[in-house]
């Protein structure tokens, strides 16, 4: 597997044939698939569930499928994904009453674990927590939608989680999600991030190898 992962999120696919997007995808080089769950409570939107993931599965997906959980309580859904065949699961902190139990209740399923913070959520939750992270998972939009703006605030805060991330010794992966394209992923990649979720870049373009491989051309540039 590549060092550096693209994680096209399917919210910008074609739904309608989901299976071949994420084949397509998956093919011109995407490493994992970012699978956003939205309930219309915790976010102004509703998605998709762990029926979908298990259709991805039985359809052939083998790569890591990264639920992203939008949901409010979160920790209901966490046994039904990961029996639905998600590889990681990642929560907001503002959703669970209790974050550490939530944690080790997605790692007891099997899964790898993972803490996700919008623009405006404190850096104060990592604390307590870091040896139970696999990922942290940065939001540089406020979540809810695909297509938006990248928040440029969130440079600085991925900087601030690679420092904890390299202080604390843990082997943690660092994600950023939103707004992220080829005019900015290089920047994102020098910031610290190592795992990059592109929605519109991707599925907005009609050739995904060729973007794929300009997303990671742009990001071998950073310093
Ligand atoms: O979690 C979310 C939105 O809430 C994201 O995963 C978006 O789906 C990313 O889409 P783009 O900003 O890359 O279009
Ligand atoms: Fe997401």
């Amino acid at each position: 597997m590549n060092e550096n992962w693209i994680a096209p999120s399917i919210l910008s696919a074609n739904f309608a044939k989901l299976g071949e997007e994420v084949d397509n995808v998956l093919a011109a080089g995407a490493d994992i698939v970012h699978f956003d769950v939205m309930d219309n409570h915790f976010v102004p939107n509703l998605t998709i569930g762990p029926l979908v993931c298990e259709a991805l599965r039985k359809h052939g997906v083998t790569a890591p499928i990264d639920v992203h959980l939008m949901v409010e309580p979160v920790d209901r859904l966490i046994p039904d994904f990961a029996k639905a065949g998600a590889s990681i699961i990642t929560f907001h902190p503002e959703a669970s009453v209790h974050i550490d139990r939530t944690l080790q209740l997605i790692k007891d399923c099997g899964c790898k674990a993972g803490l996700t913070f919008n623009p405006g959520t404190p850096l104060h939750y990592l604390d307590h927590i870091m040896d139970k992270l696999d990922i942290i998972l940065l939001m540089s939009v406020n979540p809810g939608f695909g297509g938006q703006s990248f928040i440029p605030s969130a440079l600085d805060k991925l900087r601030q989680v690679r420092n904890r991330i390299d202080e604390s010794g843990f082997n943690i992966r660092l994600e950023i999600d939103g707004g992220v394209n080829t005019s900015n992923i290089r920047a994102i990649k020098a910031a610290g991030a190592d795992t990059f979720v592109a929605g519109s870049a991707i599925f907005g373009k009609p050739d995904y190898k060729k973007i794929i491989d300009e997303l990671r051309a742009e990001m071998a540039l950073a310093v």
